[in-house]
């Protein structure tokens, strides 16, 4: 390196030069940081608050708190979009508004993003005398406990006097009709249309590939059946899609209204999107979705859809080994953690359960070959049409090794059913102990995706 590289000009136009474009900088960063949603910052009027697992309340919150703080804004006064877990009890003594978008995940549980509130703030009774309120509570009929969350979140706010604005709005599989009230809702409350909502990022997709990689084998009894795992390629219609990252979601819009979330299996870099898909039959008809992307031989079929953030399925923290544990579509989550933590170096032991075993199942071929290439360290495949063993019993078998694989830096991805997934964390909080879920969980090491 010469001198000439540090050499100060003594040029006073360079000199004005300089300060201009310095002076535009600040400027335009100035601009967009106004322009950006401050999460995590809590103080101000209109709190927007969501609970939010897998980034779809997130997104209706985002779109709220677009409406809000544009009348705001022109008033001189200000809205922010925080996670449940960053409000403090302070926090909501300082707004006059409190605006809820909370989804219900688990059976009746608060997504991860609210555990710590419900746990702390909503287990205290702070005086919110004059607060306005509005609850809109994301949730699904087919589950035991509606909207569950949501109604705690009623419950609560009422308890402690806050003004509500209108009926809290519970929204089943996000039914265009339930969310229409809420839109009247914000804008009865003086909050017109959002220019821009999550809508907007829409696409049309090909389905450029599509082959079943695992059999179809007869279902639990309840009337559904699956009819075996499809792998899927989508490529983009016209529009470049490479920001999306490791956990990320493809969120499918049906003709009809419906919205169904998708893993996507790849990594990223590319431009398609790998999903894997299980082909549900329930009383002889096909899901809504999974019918739609699998039950059809059409070439070049379009659907429409968009890429989803799932902050909270990222790959876990830490600089140890990984291990994946997860069973049928559930694959799909956790392919692309294993496939970077192959290109990491990062010692991987897969645990995965499908229903049968078929020689000629690329899904298996698929793990299998990188077992015998040495690319993971362990694989062990809970193949259960037999009646077992499951994969829960192979991380209860496994006990004593598992416990020499968990140190202080391990990470652990977890996905598929949410009976599967429960009975895994039961076995691993019975042999590493729950504060070391607990932990691991509120570090971020250990990330899951159940469904
Ligand atoms: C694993 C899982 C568990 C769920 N449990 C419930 C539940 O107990 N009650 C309910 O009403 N909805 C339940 N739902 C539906 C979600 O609340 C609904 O899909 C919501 O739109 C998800 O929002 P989010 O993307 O912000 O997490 C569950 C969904 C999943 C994937």
């Amino acid at each position: 390196m010469t001198d000439s590289t540090f050499a100060v000009s003594g040029e006073p136009t360079h000199w004005a030069l300089s300060a201009l474009l310095l002076l535009l900088w600040l400027l335009a960063s100035w601009r967009w940081l106004r322009k950006m949603p401050l999460e995590g910052a809590t103080e101000a009027h209109w709190l927007i608050i969501h609970a939010s697992q897998t980034g779809q309340a997130q997104d209706l919150a985002k779109t709220a708190f677009r409406r809000v703080s544009k009348v705001l804004e022109a008033q001189g006064r200000t809205a922010r979009l925080a996670a449940a877990n960053v409000v403090t009890k302070s926090d909501l003594a300082r707004a006059e508004a409190l605006c809820f978008v909370v989804a219900t995940t688990g059976e009746g549980e608060a997504p991860d993003n609210a555990l710590r509130f419900e746990r702390e703030v909503m287990a205290s009774a702070p005086d919110l005398t004059g607060k306005l309120a509005a609850i809109l509570a994301l949730g699904d009929r087919r589950y035991d406990q509606f909207c569950a969350f949501g109604q705690r979140v009623a419950e609560w706010l009422e308890h402690n006097r806050a003004t509500f604005l209108g009926p809290p709005v519970l929204v089943d599989d996000h039914a265009p009709a339930d969310l229409e009230r809420w839109d009247a809702l914000l804008r009865e409350t003086g909050f017109p249309e959002a220019e821009q909502d999550s809508d907007a990022s829409v696409k049309s997709w090909k389905v450029v590939r599509r082959e079943q990689v695992a059999k179809a084998s007869p279902g639990s009894g309840s009337g559904q059946t699956s009819d075996g795992l499809y792998h899927l390629v989508l490529q983009p219609q016209d529009h470049d899609e490479r920001q999306w990252q490791i956990g990320d979601l493809f969120e499918l819009h049906t003709p009809c209204g419906h919205l169904r979330d998708y893993s996507i299996a790849n990594r990223p870099g590319s431009e398609e999107l790998h999903l894997i898909v299980r082909r549900v039959l329930d009383q002889g008809r096909t899901g809504r979705g999974s019918g739609l992307l699998t039950a059809t031989s059409e070439q070049n079929q379009v659907v429409n859809g968009r890429i989803r953030p799932h902050p909270s399925f990222r790959p876990p923290a830490g600089d140890g080994p990984l291990l994946a544990i997860g069973a049928g579509s559930g694959w799909a989550g956790l392919r692309p953690h294993v496939l970077h933590a192959m290109a990491n170096d990062r010692p991987c032991w897969l645990i995965y359960g499908e229903r049968q075993d078929a020689d000629n199942d690329a899904l298996l071929a698929e793990m299998r070959a990188w077992h015998r290439e040495g690319q993971l360290l362990h694989l062990d495949l809970a193949l259960s049409s037999g009646g077992g063993p499951y994969v829960q019993d192979i991380v209860a078998q496994k006990a004593a090794q598992l416990v020499q694989l968990c140190g202080p830096d391990t990470g652990v991805i977890l996905c598929g059913r949410l009976a599967m997934g429960q009975a895994c964390l039961a076995e691993l909080a019975r042999m590493l102990s729950q504060d070391w879920l607990d932990e691991a969980r509120e570090t971020g090491r250990l990330r899951h995706d159940l469904y």
